[in-house]
This record gives structure tokens, sequence and C-alpha cells, in this order.
């Protein structure tokens, strides 16, 4: 038997921090959604007590540091499975990107496995078990938009925001999360962007409101030790993106269009200089 499943990138619309915990953890309050750029699994049942990771990327590790592996060895050991599984991950979000990819493989395994060895396992367990993964699994493991806090695994669903197109761009530089979290000065954040006025901006279905909200007190790192992450905004911006924010720690930077007429000028102008560019729309 062979199961497929989509990992959709996502986005964060705003993110804050509120203080850091005893855990060494951020208490954070983010607002995300998916777009469509999705990697792609293919899960293979195998008879022998084996996980194997196979890739069309050559970039990512293929070991127990790939996160869907991490993904099947925890599923197969909390609940006994005794027999195997080959994952291809058919890559198409770019790594280290600040768009979940490999969060986004680890649930969308999670959900696979759970289908292909016939578990039963509801989402709410799902995410539970996302949480031992990574901050951004529980969130994956559900989609759609939602207000995450703690360190992002409690979610309230919230409906989705106006459709628009979103314009991706990645710089070639890889940022580290942990690097920005532990740059992160907690007490010296000058705004705090408000998860409020994102909330009332989706719930109004207003696109307007949804670019006056953007928000993500990670950029004021990013944007420090990597200043061509703030040139490629102020790119976007000159180019006519209606807004523009850096996507979790970074490095890519989206734009929010609302009209197609725009996209190609964007695009374009971007590819210039920036390999790494993607016009997609919201996932809804
Ligand atoms: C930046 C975001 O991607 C925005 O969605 C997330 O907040 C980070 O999610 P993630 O990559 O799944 O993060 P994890 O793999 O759980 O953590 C990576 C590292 O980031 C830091 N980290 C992460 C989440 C959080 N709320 N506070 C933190 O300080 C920790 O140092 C941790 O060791
Ligand atoms: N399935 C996977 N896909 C991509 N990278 C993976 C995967 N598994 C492990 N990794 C490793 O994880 C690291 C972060 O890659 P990833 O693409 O998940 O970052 P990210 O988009 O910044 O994530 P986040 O937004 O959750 O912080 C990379 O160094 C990569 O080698």
């Amino acid at each position: 038997m062979k199961i497929y499943e989509k990992a959709p990138a996502k986005i964060n619309l705003m993110l804050d921090v509120l203080h850091k915990r005893n855990d060494g953890y951020h208490e954070v309050e983010m607002i995300m959604t998916m777009v469509d750029l999705s990697d792609r699994l293919t899960m293979s049942e195998l008879p022998r007590d084996a996980i194997i990771i196979s890739s069309q990327a050559g970039y990512i590790p293929l070991d127990e540091k790939n996160l869907a592996f991490q993904a099947a060895r925890l599923i197969k050991e909390r609940y006994n499975v005794s027999t195997g599984v080959h994952i291809h991950l058919d890559k198409h979000i770019p790594v280290a990107a600040g768009l979940a990819g490999g969060s986004s493989d680890a649930a969308a395994a999670l959900r696979g496995l759970n289908k292909l060895w016939r578990l039963g396992i509801s989402d709410a367990e799902l995410r539970v078990l996302g949480a031992e993964l990574g901050s951004d699994v529980p969130f994956c493991i559900t989609g759609g938009t939602a207000l995450a806090s703690g360190r992002g695994e409690l979610l309230k669903p919230l409906p989705n925001p106006p459709q628009c197109w979103v314009i991706l761009a990645k710089p070639p530089i890889n940022v580290s999360t942990a690097e920005v979290y532990g740059r992160v000065k907690a007490d010296q954040i000058a705004h705090h962007p408000s998860a409020r006025q994102m909330e009332n901006a989706i719930r109004n279905a207003s696109f307007t409101e949804v670019c006056n909200a953007l928000g993500n007190v990670l950029e004021d790192v990013t944007l420090k030790l990597y200043p061509e992450v703030e040139h490629l905004k102020n790119s976007m911006i000159r180019l006519g993106a209606d807004g523009v924010l850096m996507s979790g720690s970074g490095p890519t930077v989206f734009g929010l269009v609302s009209k197609e007429a725009k996209v190609p000028r964007i695009y374009n102008g971007l590819r210039g200089f920036c390999k790494d560019v993607y016009a997609v729309r919201l996932l809804t």
C-alpha cells in the first residue's frame, strides 16, 4: 500500500515574542497560514523494521536528522509498529527558509503513517506527538489559518484570510531559528505587532487591514544579521507589493498582492537578483 500526502509551506502573518521561558523557549503569539507551495510525500510500507528516507533534493539529510524520519520513528515507537516504511520526499519548499518545510514534512509523515498503519490517532493526539518534533509541527498537522501561542503549539483556528497572491523570495543564505531566538531581547522590543488587530482584519475579510496588521519582531534580529533581507523587503515594496514581511525567523520575505496584473512585474523584478522566487496563492 502507498499513501500520498501534501506538505504545504506556512507563512507567519504576524509574530510576536512575549518573554523567554524557563525551559529556554520563547512565549510567542503568531498568526500562521498555508500557501500553495508544497512538498509531496509518498509513504510505502516495508515488511521489515526499517525507516528509509529518499529525496530528489540533494541538500537535505536523509538519516535520523530528517524530521520525516523522526516523525516515523516517534509514531512507530509510541504505537509499537513492527513493520517499516519508505518515505520519498519530493521537495519543493526551499530549505531553512522560514517556511516550515521540515516541520510540514514531519506533520505530513504523521498524518500519512496514521493512515498507512491504520492507527486511528485523532488530529488532537497527532498535534501532541508533533509538538515533540518541533514548535511549528502541531500547526502543520491541521493547517488552515490559526493563532498560535505558548511556544507555538497552542492553536486557535481562524477563518482563512481573503484570497490574494503571495510572492516568496529567499535570499541565498541559511538562517538558524535557534540563533535568531537566542538574540531576541524580549524586554527591549520597541513595537509589538497585535494579534488582535490581525485576527480582526481576517474576520473582517479585509485585505487592506491584513496588510496593515503585518508584523514580525524577529525581523529586527535577522535584518541586522543579514542586510540583504532588508534589501529584499525594500525591493518588494518598491516593485508594488501591497504588504511585505519576513516569514518566521527568515530569510524568506513574502509580499501580499491583491491584483494579479501586478504579479509579473514584482516576480520578474525580484528574479533579476534573487534565484528563489515563487508566485503562489494562499491555500484557502
Ligand atoms: C520561527 C517559527 O518558525 C515561526 O513559526 C517558529 O517559532 C519556530 O518553530 P520551529 O522551527 O519548529 O522551532 P523548534 O524546532 O521547536 O525550535 C528551534 C529553536 O528555536 C528556539 N525557539 C523556538 C520556538 C519558540 N517558541 N521559542 C524558541 O526560543 C529554541 O531555541 C529552539 O531550540
Ligand atoms: N524534511 C526536511 N526538509 C527540509 N529540511 C529538513 C528536513 N528534515 C530536516 N531538515 C533540516 O532542518 C533544517 C531547517 O530546515 P527547514 O526547511 O525545516 O527550516 P525552516 O523552513 O526555517 O523551518 P521553520 O520555519 O519551522 O523554522 C535544515 O538545516 C535541514 O537540514
